[in-house]
C-alpha cells in the first residue's frame, strides 16, 4: 500500500470548527425568513468521522454546503484548522466533496476520473501520473485504469469517487448522502467499506444522511439536528443509550415513553411512581430539568422489555398486535398508560403470545432512562 500517501493525508488533515454558524433564507412569499441553521457551535476533531443526522429540512445539507463554501452564512464563522474560511471561495478551502451516487464522469476512464482534480494544478506529466498511480494503488484499483465507470462494480465506483476526492490531499472530506440512490444490500456493503477507508486514511470527514443505521455504522460522532438546532452530539452508543430528550430517543431507534412522576433519589437510583407503585431506575441519565414530584417519562427501548403470562403484582396489559419478523417478534401491549412496543429477539427460544392474550411486562432496569 502507498504508505507515504496515507501519511501525507493524515498530516494535512485538519479539524473543523463552526462558531455561532447561522443561515436564514429570505422568504419569497413575504413571510418570515426560513431559518435553516440556527447559530450552531460544533467542532469536528482531526481525523474524526462525524455525521449530521435528522429529518428532512433540519439543516444538514445547508450546514455541509456552508463548510464547502457553496452557501454563504448569514452569521458566525467556519474554521478549518486555525484558518477562518468563512469568506474564502470553495476551491481555496482545501476540501473535497463526494456527491450522491459518486457523480463519476461516464465518458472518462478511471485514470482520467481520478486525476481530474489535479489537472488544474501545475504538475509535470510525470508528477501527475505518479500521484494518480499511487492513489489508484491506495484504493486497490490497479489494473482498472483504462476501464470506464460503467465497467466497474458499485464498490469499485465508490473507490474511484473517493480516489478522486483524496488525490488533491484535502484537509477535510465532505459526503453528501453518497449512498442514497443504492439498493439496501449494496448500501450496507458500501457503508462498511467507506468506514474502513476513512479510518485507514484518517481524513477529517463530515457525512450527511437521513438514514439512522448508516449514521450509527460509520460515525465516530453523530449530531442529531432538528429545525436548524443541534439536539445532541455524541458517539453512536451515547446517543442510543443516553438520548438527551424524547426527540432523539424516538429518532434513533424506537422508544416507549411511559408516563410517571419523579419522586426523588434512593441510594443513587431515581425513584418514580408509576400508577400507584414505586419504581427504581438505577441509571436514569442526566434527568436535565426534572424536579421532584414533576411528571416525566420512562424511556424504554422495545428490546429492553420482557414479556410473561399475566402475573400478580406486575404491570399487566393485553396484546393488541403481534408481528413475526423471523429474527424477532414485535408486540404491541396496551397497559394502563397506553401502548408499549416490545421486541423479543430469537423467538424460537421464548414463549409466543397472540392478540388478546393477557401478559405482564418487566423492564430491564439498567436500560431505562428518565426524560422530561
Ligand atoms: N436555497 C434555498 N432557499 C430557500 N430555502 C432553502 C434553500 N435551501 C434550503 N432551504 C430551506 O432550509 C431548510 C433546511 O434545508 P436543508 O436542505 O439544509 O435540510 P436537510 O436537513 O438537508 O433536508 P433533506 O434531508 O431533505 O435534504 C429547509 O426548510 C429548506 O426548505
Amino acid at each position: 500500500m502507498s504508505k507515504d500517501i496515507v501519511e501525507d493525508l493524515r498530516q494535512r488533515s485538519s479539524g473543523v470548527r463552526m462558531v455561532d454558524l447561522a443561515k436564514a433564507f429570505p422568504s419569497h412569499e413575504g413571510l418570515g425568513d426560513t431559518v435553516a441553521v440556527n447559530h450552531i457551535n460544533l467542532e469536528i476533531q482531526t481525523g474524526e468521522m462525524m455525521t449530521l443526522l435528522g429529518p428532512s429540512g433540519c439543516g444538514k445539507t445547508t450546514t455541509l454546503r456552508m463548510i464547502a463554501g457553496f452557501e454563504t452564512p448569514t452569521g458566525g464563522e467556519i474554521f478549518i484548522g486555525d484558518r477562518s474560511v468563512t469568506n474564502i471561495p470553495p476551491n481555496k478551502r482545501d476540501i473535497s466533496m463526494v456527491f450522491q451516487s459518486y457523480a463519476l464522469f461516464p465518458h472518462l476512464t478511471i485514470f482520467e476520473n481520478v486525476c481530474y482534480g489535479l489537472r488544474v494544478q501545475k504538475l509535470s506529466k510525470e508528477q501527475l501520473q505518479e500521484r494518480t498511480r499511487k492513489v489508484i494503488e491506495l484504493m486497490e484499483l490497479s489494473g482498472m485504469e483504462n476501464r470506464f465507470p460503467n465497467q466497474l462494480s458499485g464498490g469499485q465506483q465508490q473507490r474511484v469517487a473517493l480516489a478522486r476526492a483524496v488525490i488533491i490531499e484535502p484537509k477535510v472530506l465532505l459526503f453528501d448522502e453518497p449512498l442514497s440512490n443504492l439498493d439496501a444490500k449494496l448500501r450496507e456493503h458500501m457503508r462498511d467499506e467507506l468506514r474502513s477507508l476513512q479510518k485507514r486514511l484518517g481524513i477529517t470527514s463530515l457525512y450527511v444522511t437521513h438514514d439512522q443505521s448508516e449514521a450509527m455504522a460509520i460515525s465516530d460522532k453523530v449530531v442529531i439536528m432538528k429545525d436548524g438546532n443541534i439536539m445532541q452530539l455524541g458517539s453512536p452508543q451515547e446517543i442510543y443509550e443516553f438520548p438527551a430528550n424524547r426527540f432523539v430517543a424516538n429518532f434513533i431507534g424506537k422508544a416507549n415513553f411511559i408516563p410517571c412522576v419523579y419522586r426523588g433519589r434512593d441510594n443513587g437510583s431515581a425513584v418514580v411512581s408509576l400508577a400507584d407503585t414505586l419504581y427504581k431506575v438505577p441509571n436514569p441519565g442526566s434527568m436535565a430539568g426534572i424536579e421532584e414530584n414533576e411528571e416525566c417519562v420512562l424511556s424504554v427501548r422495545p428490546e429492553s422489555v420482557r414479556l410473561t403470562k399475566a402475573r400478580e403484582g406486575a404491570i399487566t396489559g393485553t396484546v393488541t398486535r403481534a408481528v413475526y419478523y423471523g429474527s424477532k417478534v414485535e408486540y404491541e401491549i396496551v397497559i394502563g398508560t397506553g401502548p408499549v412496543i416490545v421486541e423479543i429477539y430469537n423467538p424460537q427460544l421464548t414463549e409466543r403470545f397472540y392478540e388478546g392474550d393477557s401478559v405482564s411486562i418487566a423492564l430491564d432496569d439498567v436500560c431505562v432512562r428518565i426524560l422530561k
